[in-house]
């Protein structure tokens, strides 16, 4: 079931429209990502699904209410993290904690969630003494004290060093696993990757493209890549014809194939039919990257799902 609906979402600033006819809808219990370029209009679409900025046009539903009308209901069932978040500098830990913890009838008990999210240790530390990683953490509980339905992160993982990202994806995953639906904006796509369920890719104010990671890779125009130099020459008869095959190059002795997973398993009969040896053998998969800079403006525009185009073999 849908919790969250936005159909023909606009948002203009200025004149400028930053949001120009989004729609997409999000069900309970998934991660559903929003990833696109600086400026796609990410948060300004999230702002409208947390009631906080009013749409010229469209509609936007959270569990069937509307988040600038039924503003009261909609902040009991969704927690959101902003992206620049901030706290009074001299707040401790336990004193936010209980602050937010005051703005909702039924909370959560703060002090289990506070272990969760690893911050017992740092209750009576104040804001300022944080690190990034504890900051964001916090940031966390508080978006969770309310017992959200849903909960909407917006960059949270930005500024954070690889080890304190990683936890905090599965502290991602744990969120969605106890039944809470995540909307999650991200820049980083091995996060998006790692996580999400589906993503919307925006771009210049629309939907790009709406699919799992794996339909989003599989609709980009790069495939798998497989480079050896051989340890004798093979025949171009052989290497016609391969299953899959959208290129075969030569680079010096190295052979590049632009194919598909059937290709691989073909260059490795192939091999082995004529007891040839592959040395430096490789094989490279389309990355979520690669999909995101086939699908915005920042890669060569849009490309029709289906698409090829030969070998690039930098990838290599
Ligand atoms: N309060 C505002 N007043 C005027 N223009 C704004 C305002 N907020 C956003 N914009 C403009 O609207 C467009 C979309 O901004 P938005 O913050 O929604 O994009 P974004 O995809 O979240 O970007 P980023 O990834 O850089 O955070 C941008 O051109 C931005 O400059």
């Amino acid at each position: 079931m849908a919790i969250i609906e936005v159909s023909g979402l606009r948002k203009a600033y200025g004149g400028k429209p930053a949001v120009d006819g989004v729609d997409f809808t999000v069900e309970e219990g998934e991660i559903f990502g929003i990833l696109g370029p600086n400026g796609a209009g990410k948060t300004t679409t999230v702002e409208c699904v947390e009631g906080l900025r009013v749409p010229d046009a469209g509609t936007v539903r959270v569990a069937g209410l509307d988040p600038v009308a039924d503003h009261r209901q909609v902040t009991q069932l969704l927690g959101a993290q902003l992206q620049e978040s901030e706290l009074q500098a001299k707040l401790t830990v336990r004193e936010a904690l209980e602050l937010y913890s005051a703005f909702y009838p039924k909370p959560a008990d703060w002090r289990p969630l506070a272990a969760r999210l690893g911050l017992e240790a740092k209750l009576s530390t104040r804001f300022a003494k944080l690190s990034g990683g504890q900051k964001q953490r916090l940031f966390i509980a508080l978006a969770l004290i309310g017992g959200p339905r849903v909960v909407v992160l917006d960059e949270l993982t930005t500024g954070l060093d690889p080890r304190a990202r990683r936890d905090t994806w599965s502290l991602i995953e744990e969120i969605r696993d106890s039944g809470v639906t995540v909307l999650l904006v991200t820049h980083f796509m091995e996060e998006a990757q790692r996580l999400c369920d589906r993503i919307a890719v925006i771009d210049r104010g629309k939907v790009a493209a709406l699919d799992t990671p794996a339909g989003l890779i599989a609709r980009s125009t790069a495939t798998t890549v497989i480079s050896f130099t051989p340890s004798r020459p093979l025949g171009d008869e052989d290497l016609a014809g391969l299953p899959g095959a959208m290129s075969v190059a030569t680079q010096g002795d190295r052979i590049v194939i632009n194919g598909t997973d059937d290709t691989v398993n073909a260059v490795i009969t192939l091999l082995a039919r004529h007891r040839v040896t592959a040395h430096q053998l490789r094989v490279t998969e389309a990355t979520l990257d690669d999909a995101f800079l086939d699908l915005t403006e920042n890669g060569t525009g849009a490309a029709p799902s289906g698409t090829t185009t030969p070998a690039t073999t930098e990838r290599v």
